[in-house]
């Protein structure tokens, strides 16, 4: 199934008339500059291309009140002192005569994208849309917005679809006070919005813009806010706030729908944010959210007023949306201290409502001094905001080969997947190695000979990037990580992260010099780490406890993965790995975000059923929901906080408490 992109240049046909400042960023050219980027790289041509339509009043009325709907549909036919007149009652936002029927389509769009995902005519897909809806509330239009698009296609989904629960994620730079009124009592939405506050001095200044508004009556705990209360936020605190923040909560809500408040002005370069975040990031954004709802994702155009950087992060988010491997984050840090301090407030704020934060910390105690009351220096002159320069993000360009997989005769390769042949040549050189290191005289040597030099040249085409992903099913995956990875990591220039899963031994030594980091994932109980380059992670019950499993892959092994940017993913599945399909495609799946995607699979002669769901995860296919999540193993939370707690000081993107960073 494919990604949908609706657009329609109608949606450019309404513009600012009269002179206001606040309202001049606004422009047509936001949707032109983006619909052109898509073309000229080639990616609107990979998507299925679905028509927009006007909303209708009936869905219109979703959300908004019909005297507001009246009002608005009066506005055609005003004058221009009217129309300005009309706009003084609301704040940010103008009228012109077109804008009504723009509205109209942009909700219309956002409805078209549910109804293409929920009848499964495509996996997920992009509205660019022009009036942004976030900001718009039941009685009134606010900051740009007319009609709420994200919040009417939540509801039609639920109504139309019988959809139970619906995630929304805003990462445009600003609150979405609409969307949060309109589902504050409502426990079937999520809506989670990180957003620029500088202790509510920034647009739009609301109170309960802040982390302590988490919902009324049943709606509480389903609304999370989480401030940016300094500018020039960069990838890595963005990456913590979904490792340790959005992502455990969301697997635990465990939406049927992912909606995307997709707004840009949160990248780097946008007058409005003032962030430092690249486009890339975007990738990230939409790949860790893909694998939520069998994938079902709409992303749906907010914000974003820097020309390029919108472009450029359209182009990101609608490429991961196709099923590409983000690239490879450039230079990750860890969140800085602000970052720090507002995870820890909505993490402790939280935790009585989500079990994933069971162990959160309290709230820090901070003395007034640190919330720098003074006059804040986002209100200095213009002149002084440096212009911000970024690289072009780097081509992503996939390997003509997706997923290359090794497989005994009688193992037919699933569709879509290259057969890598049992190399009949073998290279001697490599063979003296294998005989030497790895094979035993007594062993079969044709056979295991052959498959290992296979893998060797596996990984080698994998580093020449003739191939993204491989798989490889043998008798013997000790065998096969001993021939591998040593190779790899010599081989190859960088990193290797091997993530092991299941009780056996980890038959490799790994060394200090950080040419590889192991993960192993296992019930058996955690000795001290060997090195810090050797990280076993205890759960429990194997892998039985699901959630205990996924939060630590998220609020431990992803934040690893992502600090130590491998150019190599090996991810090994040990004969006794007791993990369930859904899991282990999920972590198959999570995984793809590191190393552009290159990453080796090696399955354990005896998990044919696994090969074929697995090749599919390597193509890109989003892994299946693993359904609602019971509390974690207290020991498992129990264990994996420990680890986080002694691996912090090496890894900053471990770091979740205001104690940690100081
Ligand atoms: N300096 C201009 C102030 C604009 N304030 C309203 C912003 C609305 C953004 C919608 S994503
Ligand atoms: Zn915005």
């Amino acid at each position: 199934m494919g990604t949908a992109l609706i657009y329609d240049e109608e949606m450019t046909r309404y513009k600012l008339l009269w002179v206001d400042p606040s309202c001049k960023i606004e422009v047509p050219e936001r949707l032109i500059v983006s619909y052109e980027a898509l073309v000229k790289s080639g990616l609107a041509d990979r998507c299925v291309s679905v028509p927009v339509r006007e909303a209708t009043d009936a869905d219109i009325l979703l959300v908004h009140s019909e005297e507001y709907l009246q009002a608005v549909k009066t506005t055609p036919f005003m004058t221009l002192e009217e129309m300005q007149d009309f706009c003084a009652q609301y704040g940010d936002v103008y009228f012109h005569p077109n804008i009504y029927h723009c509205a109209t389509l942009a909700a219309g769009a956002a409805l078209q994208l549910v109804d293409s995902v929920m009848t499964g005519k495509v996996r997920n897909g992009m509205a660019l849309v022009r009036p942004p809806g976030h900001h718009s509330m039941h009685n009134a239009a606010s900051g740009f917005c007319i009609f709420n698009n994200v919040a009417i296609a939540a509801q039609y989904a639920k109504q139309k679809y019988g959809v139970k629960r619906v995630l929304i994620v805003d990462w445009d730079i600003h609150h979405g006070q609409g969307v949060q009124y309109c589902f504050e009592d409502d426990p079937s939405v999520l809506y989670f919005s990180w957003h620029r506050y500088e202790h509510q001095k920034f647009w739009p200044k609301l109170r309960e813009s802040d982390f302590d508004s988490v919902g009324k009556e049943k709606g509480a705990g389903f609304n999370i806010n989480l401030p940016w209360n300094k500018v020039d936020m960069q990838n890595s605190d963005y990456l913590s706030i979904f490792h340790h923040l959005l992502l455990p909560i969301a697997y635990e809500f465990c939406p049927d729908l992912v909606l995307v408040c997709a707004g840009f002005d949160s990248a780097i370069g946008d007058p409005e944010g003032e962030m430092c975040a690249t486009p890339d990031i975007f990738a990230h954004l939409t790949h860790l959210l893909m694998n939520l709802a069998g994938g079902k994702l709409c992303a749906v155009l907010e914000g974003g007023y820097n020309l390029t950087s919108l472009a450029q992060s359209v182009c990101q988010t609608v490429q991961t949306l196709l099923g590409d491997p983000p690239p490879r984050p450039a230079n990750l840090d860890g969140p800085c201290q602000s970052t720090v301090e507002s995870l820890h407030c909505v993490r402790s704020t939280h935790r009585q409502y989500w079990s994933c934060l069971k162990h959160a910390a309290d709230l820090p105690t901070f003395d007034v001094s640190t919330k720098d009351l003074s006059l804040d220096e986002s209100l200095n002159s213009e002149e002084s905001k440096e212009e911000h320069v970024w690289p072009e993000p780097p081509k992503r360009l996939t390997p003509a080969i997706r997923a290359a997989l090794l497989l005994p005769d009688g193992i037919t390769c699933p569709d879509g997947c290259y057969r890598q042949s049992v190399s009949e040549c073998l290279d001697p050189l490599i063979v003296t190695k294998l005989k030497e290191n790895i094979l035993t005289d007594s062993e079969d040597d044709s056979n295991a000979l052959s498959t290992l030099s296979s893998l060797i040249d596996l990984v080698e085409k994998m580093e020449k990037d003739e191939v993204c992903s491989g798989l490889a099913l043998v008798h013997d995956v000790s065998k096969a990580m001993k021939c591998v990875v040593p190779h790899a990591a010599s081989a190859l220039k960088n990193r290797v992260l091997v993530i092991c899963v299941g009780d056996g031994k980890v038959p490799i030594h790994v060394s200090e010099d950080g040419k590889v980091l192991m993960v192993q994932l296992s019930n058996k109980e955690s000795q001290e780490p060997e090195s810090r380059y050797f990280i076993p992670v205890c759960l429990k019950k194997g892998c039985s406890d699901v959630s205990g499993f996924i939060q630590a892959i998220l609020s431990l092994l992803l934040p690893l993965g992502y600090e130590y940017d491998p150019s190599l993913v090996v991810l090994v599945q040990m004969s006794d790995s007791g993990l369930c399909e859904s899991m282990w495609l999920q972590l198959t799946s999570l995984l793809r975000g590191l190393a552009q995607g290159h990453m080796l699979v090696l399955m354990q002669k005896g998990n044919e059923a696994c090969v074929s769901p697995t090749a599919s995860s390597l193509l890109g296919d989003p892994a299946p929901s693993l359904g609602p999540l019971v509390a974690p193993l207290p020991e498992n939370v129990e264990s994996v906080e420990m680890l986080r707690h002694r691996l912090k000081a090496d890894w900053k993107l471990l770091q979740t408490t205001a104690q940690d960073i100081g």
